[in-house]
Formats: C-alpha cells, structure tokens, sequence
C-alpha cells in the first residue's frame, strides 16, 4: 500500500511531463506519499480509539462550546485543501468530553476526502455519538484551494456551514445562545 502510493506519484510527476531523475524530484515520489498519508490518516483513525475513554460525569446542563478549531481539509472533488475554523458546541446530558477530545475529532474527520457540508454533519453526529448530548451544533468557515488558485479563482469567499441536532434543532434559543457565543 505505502509503496503503491510512491509509485502513483511518481506516475503523476511523469504525467505533468516532469523528469523523476532529476535532482530535486529523486525522493520526491516518497515525500508527497507519506504527506498525503499523514493529510488523510483520519482513515486510519477510529472514534472510541480517539476518545480514550475521556468522557467525565457531570451534572452540568448548561451549554459547552469550542471555538476556533483550526483544520485543514481536502476536498473530494480536486483533492486540493480547504482550511478553516470550527466551532462546536453541546449540551451534556450525565456527561461532559474531554475538552482536547473535541479537536481530535475534527482533525480525525478533516484528514479524510469529503466535501465541508459532510465533514460538519460528521463531527455533530460524533460529538452526539460519543456524549449521548442532549444537543450538538457544529459551525465551520473554510477557504477552498480550489476555488482559489484554480476555477473560479476567488480569494475572498469562504464557505460556511452548520449542523443543528436535537436541542439546538428544536429550540430556537437554545440555537441563538450559540450563534451569540460563538460570534466574534
Ligand atoms: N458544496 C461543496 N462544493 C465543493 C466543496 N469543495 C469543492 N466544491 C465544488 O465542487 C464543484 C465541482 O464542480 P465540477 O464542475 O464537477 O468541477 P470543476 O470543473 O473542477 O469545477 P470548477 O471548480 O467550477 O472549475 C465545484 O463547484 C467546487 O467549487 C465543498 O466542500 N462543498
Ligand atoms: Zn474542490
């Protein structure tokens, strides 16, 4: 598999009419594969793995929110990155995640091909899965590469998008005390 991945990006540099032998290019095959393992390991990566066991009691109910969890995404269609900022919050319900166990859930889900809408929707259904939340919200901004240095080439725009589940599905205040929280 590792070797196979050297080989495909070999056969890329070829394919663009580079020159593999050259210099510069000699371990270049190698390098890119082991990046693009790294940049998709989310993979590899399982969510009880991940989480540890990290989960504490608790008889809070009141909202708990992360801001400003930075990833860096590919997307499915051009393989280019998207990078951005998430925002994640939820209402414990017996028992509260532990708080870097939050960002490893978004790296985990950001180091796999999809598109932003699926990788909000991804992180809101873990966050559920693994708090038993009686409410999650997951908020992202990202800049797409691909719309950037290729395409439609647009260097301002970014993409946002939001996924609301249980309390903050079914409570407008509930969803408008995070929209405040997390504005900056
Ligand atoms: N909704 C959504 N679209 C995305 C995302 N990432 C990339 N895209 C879009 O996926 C679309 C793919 O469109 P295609 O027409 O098949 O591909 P293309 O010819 O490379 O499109 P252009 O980017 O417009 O040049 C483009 O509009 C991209 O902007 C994402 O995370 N969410
Ligand atoms: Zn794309």
């Amino acid at each position: 598999m590792d070797h196979d991945l050297d080989y495909h990006f070999e056969q890329i540099i070829r394919g663009i009419g580079e020159d593999v032998g050259r210099e510069g290019l000699v371990k270049t095959p190698e390098r890119a594969a082991r990046a693009f393992e790294y940049l998709t390991q989310g993979y590899q990566q399982s969510l009880s793995e991940l989480v540890n066991g990290a989960l504490f009691e608790s008889d809070s109910d009141e909202m708990v929110i992360v801001r400003d969890i930075e990833f860096y995404s590919l997307c499915e269609h051009h393989m280019l990155p998207f990078i951005g900022r998430a925002q994640v919050g939820y209402i414990p319900n017996g028992r509260v995640l532990g708080l870097s166990k939050i960002a490893r859930i978004v790296d985990m889900y950001a180091r796999r091909l999809q598109i932003q809408e699926k990788l909000t929707r991804d992180v809101a259904e873990a966050v559920l899965e693994v708090t038993g939340a009686k409410g999650v919200a997951v908020q992202m901004d990202a800049r797409h590469l691909c719309m950037m240095m290729r395409g439609v080439n647009k260097q301002n725009s970014e993409m946002s998008t939001s996924v609301m589940l249980g309390s903050f599905r079914t409570s407008q205040s509930t969803r408008n005390e995070f929209l405040q929280l997390i504005r900056r």
